[in-house]
C-alpha cells in the first residue's frame, strides 16, 4: 500500500521531467531563433540610417564598390541641397549678397533637380560661390519653411572633398547620405550574447520599410512574427511640414502614426521601443533660439527641470507617453444590439524610450546594447529563467 503512491509519484515525476525537457528544448529553439525587429516611422525619421549602423557594427561595413556607388548619391544629395536652397530664395524674398553670384544661381537652376550630366570643376566652382554667399546662408537658415535634406550643410561644407575625382565616402558620409526607401529591405546579423545572459550567439533580422505615406500600405506584409518594433521619430521635425503634404506638421504626423501602430491589433504581441531621434539637430535648433511652442502651444504649460533643450526633448517624449496610457479600443459586433460597439482592451503593455542620434555610431552601439539586453531579459523572463 505504501509503495503504490510512491511509484505513481515517480511515474508522474518522470512524465513531468520529460515534459519539461521537451519544453526546454522548445524554449531553447525559440531562444536561438532570429529576433525579428521592424523599423517603423515617418519618412526621413532615420530608419535606414539605423540599418546602416547595424551594417557598420555587426556586418562587415561597406565595401569599396558600395562606397563608390554612395559617392554618386552624395554628389546628388549635394546638388539637391543647393538647388532647393537657391530655388526657394525668390519665394522667401531673399536676395543674393553678392550680385556676381546671380550667374551661379542661374547655372544651378538651369540644371534642374536631377543634377548635371557631369560633376566637373565648373559645376563645383558655382556651388562654392553660392555656399559662401550670406543670402544663400540666410535661406538655408529658414529651411524649415520649405523642404531641404537634413544633411545639406554637412555635404555643402565638404564640397572640396566631394569635388575630388577619387572621392570615396567615409562611414560618416554614408550615414549622412539620403536615399528614400521604397519597398521592404532586410538585414541579417549575429550578435554575441553576454556570458551574464547565458552566452551564445543571437541572430537578428531587421526589416526596413519606407515611411512616406505612399509606402505605408506595404507595412502589413512584414507584421507577422515580429518580436519588437523600433519606432523612429525625428524630434527636430517639430517646425517642418511633410514632403508629401505641405499642410501637415511632421511631428504631428509621427504622433498620429505612432498611435496607429500602438493600437494595431496586428502588432499587439510585439514589444515597442521608441527612438526619439535626431537629438543633435534638435539641440542645435533650440540653441539657435527656435521653440516648439508655436507648433505645440501646450508646451507653455509643460513643466520640466533643466535647460530649454532638455525641456523640449522631455516634452516630446511626454507626447508619446500620453498616447501609450490611452486604453486600446477595438470594435466588436454584438448580435443582441445588432451593431458594432467600441470595447476597450486594457492588457498592460510596456513601451520603452531612447533619445538617439542615428548618425552617431557610438550612440547607436550603446542603445543597441541596452535594447538587446532588454529583449533577452524579456525572453528569459518569459521562459522562466529569471
Ligand atoms: N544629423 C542627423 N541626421 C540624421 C539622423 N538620423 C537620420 N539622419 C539623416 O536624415 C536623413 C534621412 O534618414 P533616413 O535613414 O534615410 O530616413 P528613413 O526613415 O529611412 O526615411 P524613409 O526611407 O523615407 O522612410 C539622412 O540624410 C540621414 O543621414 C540624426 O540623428 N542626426
Ligand atoms: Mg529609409
Amino acid at each position: 500500500m505504501g509503495i503504490l503512491p510512491c511509484v505513481k509519484t515517480y511515474n508522474e515525476d518522470e512524465y513531468n521531467s520529460r515534459q519539461i525537457d521537451r519544453e526546454i528544448k522548445h524554449w531553447i529553439k525559440s531562444y536561438n531563433d532570429a529576433i525579428k525587429l521592424l523599423l517603423l516611422g515617418t519618412g526621413e525619421s532615420g530608419k535606414t540610417t539605423i540599418i546602416k549602423q547595424m551594417k557598420i557594427l555587426h556586418v562587415q561595413g561597406f565595401t569599396a564598390s558600395e562606397r563608390k556607388e554612395k559617392a554618386e548619391h552624395i554628389r546628388h544629395n549635394t546638388h539637391e541641397s543647393i538647388y532647393d536652397i537657391v530655388r526657394n530664395m525668390a519665394t522667401l524674398s531673399i536676395a543674393l549678397q553678392d550680385p556676381k553670384n546671380v550667374q551661379s544661381q542661374q547655372y544651378i537652376l538651369k540644371i534642374g533637380p536631377d543634377g548635371p550630366l557631369e560633376y566637373n570643376e565648373d559645376y563645383f566652382d558655382h556651388v562654392r560661390n553660392l555656399w559662401k554667399d550670406s543670402g544663400v546662408r540666410e535661406c538655408f537658415r529658414r529651411s524649415n519653411e520649405y523642404q531641404l535634406l537634413d544633411s545639406a550643410e554637412y555635404f555643402l561644407d565638404r564640397i572640396d572633398l566631394l569635388a575630388k575625382s577619387d572621392y570615396l565616402p567615409t562611414d560618416a558620409d554614408i550615414l549622412r547620405c539620403r536615399q528614400k526607401t521604397t519597398g521592404i529591405q532586410k538585414i541579417e546579423f549575429k550578435v554575441k550574447v553576454p556570458k551574464s545572459m547565458h552566452g551564445g550567439i543571437q541572430e537578428f533580422w531587421m526589416f526596413d520599410v519606407g515611411g512616406q505615406r505612399g509606402e505605408r500600405k506595404k507595412w502589413i506584409q512584414v507584421f507577422e512574427g515580429i518580436h519588437a518594433i523600433w519606432f523612429v521619430v525625428a524630434c527636430s521635425d517639430f517646425d517642418q511640414t511633410l514632403r508629401e503634404d505641405h499642410t501637415q506638421n511632421r511631428l504631428k504626423e509621427a504622433l498620429v502614426l505612432f498611435e496607429d501602430v500602438w493600437q494595431s491589433r496586428f502588432l499587439i504581441e510585439a514589444g515597442l521601443i521608441v527612438f526619439l531621434n535626431k537629438q543633435d539637430i534638435l539641440e542645435n535648433k533650440i540653441c539657435q533660439g527656435r521653440s516648439i511652442a508655436p507648433y505645440f502651444p501646450e508646451y507653455r504649460q509643460f513643466e520640466s527641470q533643466g535647460d530649454e533643450y532638455t525641456k523640449t526633448k522631455m516634452f516630446i517624449r511626454s507626447l508619446f507617453v500620453d498616447l501609450t496610457t490611452k486604453k486600446r479600443e477595438r470594435r466588436r459586433y454584438t448580435a443582441t444590439a445588432e451593431k458594432f460597439v467600441i470595447v476597450e482592451t486594457s492588457r498592460p503593455r510596456e513601451c520603452y524610450f531612447h533619445f538617439t542620434t542615428a548618425t552617431d555610431t557610438d550612440n547607436v552601439r550603446t542603445v543597441f546594447r541596452d535594447v538587446h539586453q532588454m529583449i533577452l531579459t524579456h525572453m528569459l523572463n518569459n521562459i522562466g529563467v529569471y
